[in-house]
């Protein structure tokens, strides 16, 4: 046997992945749509828990968000233990570890967020809910905005995975809550959508309904398979986003929200910072050749801290202190 010959075992991926239901969901999508581009490989998923699924009685915005859903798989990655990983890229800190990077965004669900509501309430929209009513989010972001539209609203933490915030609703604890369309549409709970929210109500995060997939920097081979589930479009337009956030933030969840376009070879990024007394919202919009996503970002950024949205940004860092 000559030893050119190339070895008969199939070579083994291994795909890191949360083991919440819906990460489970989207990186068994993530293998499946490799397993068939690459019949000649073998897919592997490989799971582990993260500080963020651990830590659950504590309010995201007090833990702060660095990599609290991506540490462990990181860690893993770096020690070989698995090739690449599959995160919701809202979840994907802007800023990554050394010898790691942002390999491939796949192609984007509705990226909105969704009003859903107790049964008391199905007659009733976000505009029509009674005065008091008590809202669910977790995030900053959905937090200062609604508030600013909606002062009439109670606003309460929520945490824990979908189906757990959705017992919650259900047992009485909130009128309604709000969560993210893509999130309910993959786990096939598009139904209990009551209300996608509009766009001048509520920008949505960063990134959110794409899937981030993370790998070793360089890693020519797990770079080159990855090209099969990149969605360029999405790509650019998360790149604009994630440029945006990575200027403005800090050491903690911030208030911001985005909206992107492409229109022919044009991207638009619209954004805001809001306080989290919904009393102040720094909003604006840049255009420009999609080639430049990230450059636009920056740009963005830039113009609104000097609308306001450092001050805000400021406070907000100072209060969590
Ligand atoms: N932070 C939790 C999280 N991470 C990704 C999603 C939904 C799917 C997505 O945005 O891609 C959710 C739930 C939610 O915000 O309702």
């Amino acid at each position: 046997m000559s030893a050119t010959v190339p070895s008969t075992a199939t070579r083994t991926i291994c795909i890191g992945s949360r083991k919440s239901q819906l990460a489970l969901v989207q990186t068994y999508w993530v293998q499946e749509q490799l397993q068939h581009q690459f019949p000649h490989l073998t897919f592997e998923v490989r799971t582990m828990e993260t500080q963020g699924d651990k830590v659950l009685d504590v309010s995201l915005s007090k833990i702060g968000d660095k990599g609290l859903f991506t540490q462990e798989l990181e860690n893993s990655m770096l020690q070989g233990q698995i090739d690449f990983a599959v995160h919701s890229l809202k979840d994907l800190p802007t800023r990554l570890p050394d010898g790691l990077m942002l390999g491939c965004v796949t192609e984007r669900e509705n990226p909105a967020d969704a009003l859903v509501v107790h049964e008391r309430h199905l007659d009733k929209q976000l505009e029509t809910l009674p005065a008091g009513s008590i809202i669910g989010t977790s995030s900053l972001r959905r937090l200062a905005q609604l508030r600013h539209h909606y002062p009439h609203f109670t606003f309460k933490d929520i945490r824990g995975n979908l189906n757990t915030r959705l017992r919650k609703l259900d047992d009485g604890q909130y009128d309604a809550i709000i969560l993210a369309v893509a999130g309910l549409q993959r786990l096939d709970m598009a139904a209990r959508i009551h209300q996608v929210l509009p766009s001048d109500v509520s920008l949505h995060a960063v990134g959110q309904g794409a899937l981030g997939i993370e790998c070793r920097q360089g890693d020519g081979e797990i770079l080159d398979l990855l090209q099969a589930l990149e969605h360029p479009p999405t790509k650019s337009r998360c790149l604009a986003e994630r440029a945006f956030l990575r200027e403005l933030e800090g050491g903690c969840q911030v208030p911001i929200g985005v909206n992107t376009v492409i229109e022919g070879e044009q991207l638009t990024l619209t954004g805001v910072v809001a306080s989290l007394d919904g009393q102040t919202l720094v909003k604006d919009k840049v255009s420009g050749p999609t080639a430049e996503a990230e450059a636009m970002g920056t740009r963005l950024a830039k113009a609104l801290r000097s609308q306001g949205a450092q001050a805000i940004l400021d406070e907000i860092t100072w209060a969590h202190r």
